[in-house]
């Protein structure tokens, strides 16, 4: 594989590096999974992901990471740490009642996202100095989505069959976000450039087609980005927790705790996303973030799939967990979820209304942008508290899965590799925003996640 320096390019006169995406990091990790880290590999991959190889390599390497990681989860070593496997016959790849399960999924969400129901918000303000409005009723698509599952149990339909599908269901997510980052790339060419996103615009049709060209693609009021981000997959990947836990129900007649634990900690987390769903509109994703094939298939794909895999694997490896286990796991999720939510809330309250009584009385220092920075309180504690919660969350979802498999505690690795990879995004954002005052606040709060650690 060649491996040159990163990759910079000249556009009207200004020079850009193409920023590393997430799931290059991301690919650096599972490929780690697969054989001894080897450091050179390591340094030569990270560094030749910047490279037009690396946008080709990636949208073929996680759709099959994907398949893989389900195959094996499904097998009885679960282990990836053997050799990958041959793919499954076609015959098990595809199945016809897959698409239709999408579609109807998808069309459901859509219709559910339109219905003139919640507030609607304005999100930040755009380059052209305008700001979009999106509906704020991601809640009520939640509970409408529970409603109808509870409607199709009590109809007797067999949700656990979803653990049966599950390899077509994500060929199918897979070749939608295909079609869908297609569709982006194609019309982000008719787009004006004021609605272009800083990132996906490099004049390389692989990178570009990767990171995104537009940022906010719409069809009429439809924005697709902000619906994809959290309605069919971030939902979706709950309903695959339940069909697990109905295929639990078939195997063994009830529910064991481990996987009460995993469907609830989860759900609790996607409620909190979509109950917090205002919060969105400001993070990176939706701000800076072009709409291309990393992101279509990171909400429509990778979140669904992957993120289900600890339901799927105690479907098929059932775990005992003793009540002093059971109370410790939820235990570290309650400190985990508290820490994040906390930390999450604080910051959106400052940056909403800094007069608030609730963030009035914290300590700042000023930017030169006329924005703020807290530096006490949680974001005093550490530079990103909401991924420490978000961290422990993690841990607490794998650990009722045990000990003996590395396969569950896949999120865990992926997510702490995405995590610090993304704070180094934003430090270097924030750095270039705020200059001398952002090295203030460094030095003030010297430890990035983990206090005393990293
Ligand atoms: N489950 C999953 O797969 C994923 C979950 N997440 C979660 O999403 C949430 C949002 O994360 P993300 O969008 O990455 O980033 P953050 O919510 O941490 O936002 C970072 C921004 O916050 C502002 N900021 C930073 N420091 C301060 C400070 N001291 N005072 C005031 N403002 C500050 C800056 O923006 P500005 O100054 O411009 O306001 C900065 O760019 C997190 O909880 C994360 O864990 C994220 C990715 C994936
Ligand atoms: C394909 C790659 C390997 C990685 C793609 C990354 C995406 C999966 C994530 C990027 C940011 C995300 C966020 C959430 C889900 C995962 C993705 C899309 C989020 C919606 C999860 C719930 C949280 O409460 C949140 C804060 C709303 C998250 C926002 C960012």
């Amino acid at each position: 594989m060649a491996v040159i320096g990163p990759w910079c390019c000249r556009r009207r006169g200004q020079e850009r590096r193409g920023p590393r995406s997430e799931s290059a990091a991301c690919f650096i990790m599972v490929r780690s999974l697969f054989t001894p880290i080897d450091e050179k590999l390591c340094v030569s991959l990270s560094l030749s992901l910047s490279l037009p190889a690396g946008a080709t390599l990636i949208p073929v390497f996680l759709p099959l990471t994907v398949l893989y990681l389900l195959s094996v989860c499904r097998s009885p070593g679960a282990s990836v740490l053997q050799w990958p496997p041959p793919l499954p016959p076609t015959a098990h790849l595809l199945d016809p009642v897959a698409p239709v399960i999408i579609a109807v999924w998808v069309a459901l969400q859509g219709f559910l996202y339109l219905l003139p129901v919640g507030k609607v918000s304005e999100g930040l303000v755009l380059r052209d100095g305008t700001k979009l409005r999106y509906p704020i009723n991601g809640f009520s698509a939640l509970c409408w989505s529970g409603v109808l599952l509870g409607l199709c149990l009590w109809l007797g339909m067999p949700l656990g069959y979803l653990f049966d599908l599950i390899i077509p269901l994500a060929v199918c997510a897979i070749a939608t976000s295909y079609l869908l980052a297609l569709y982006l790339y194609i019309r982000s060419f008719w787009a004006p450039n004021h609605a272009l996103a800083l990132g996906g615009n490099t004049g390389n049709p692989l990178y570009d087609f990767f990171m995104g060209r537009e940022l906010n693609p719409r069809i009429g009021r439809f924005d697709l980005k902000y619906f994809c981000e959290l309605r069919p997959g971030l939902i979706g990947w709950v309903v695959l927790n339940l069909g697990m836990l109905m295929k639990e129900v078939e195997l063994r007649d009830s529910p064991s705790l481990a996987m009460l634990l995993v469907n609830g900690f989860q759900l609790l987390y996607v409620s909190d996303a979509l109950w917090n769903e205002e919060a969105v509109l400001t993070t990176m994703d939706i701000v800076h973030d072009g709409f291309g094939f990393m992101l279509a298939f990171g909400d429509l794909a990778w979140v669904p799939f992957t993120y289900s895999l600890q339901a799927m694997f105690l479907v098929v490896h059932p775990q005992t967990l003793s009540p002093l286990a059971a109370t410790g796991i939820v235990l570290l999720n309650g400190i985990g979820y508290y820490i994040f939510r906390k930390s999450n809330s604080q910051k959106n309250q400052f940056r909403r209304n800094p007069t608030h009584p609730s963030v009035a009385n914290l300590e700042t220092i000023a930017t030169a942008t006329g924005k703020r920075l807290l530096v006490s309180g949680w974001w005093g504690f550490v530079r990103h508290p909401n991924y420490l919660g978000d961290i422990l969350m993690a841990l607490a979802w794998s650990l009722p899965c045990g000990v003996s498999h590395l396969l569950p505690y896949f999120y865990l690795i992926y997510f702490t590799v995405l995590l610090v990879h993304r704070e180094d995004r934003d430090a270097r954002q924030c750095r270039a925003k705020y200059g001398l005052a952002w090295d203030t606040y460094c030095r003030r709060v010297p430890y990035r996640i983990i206090p005393y650690v990293y």
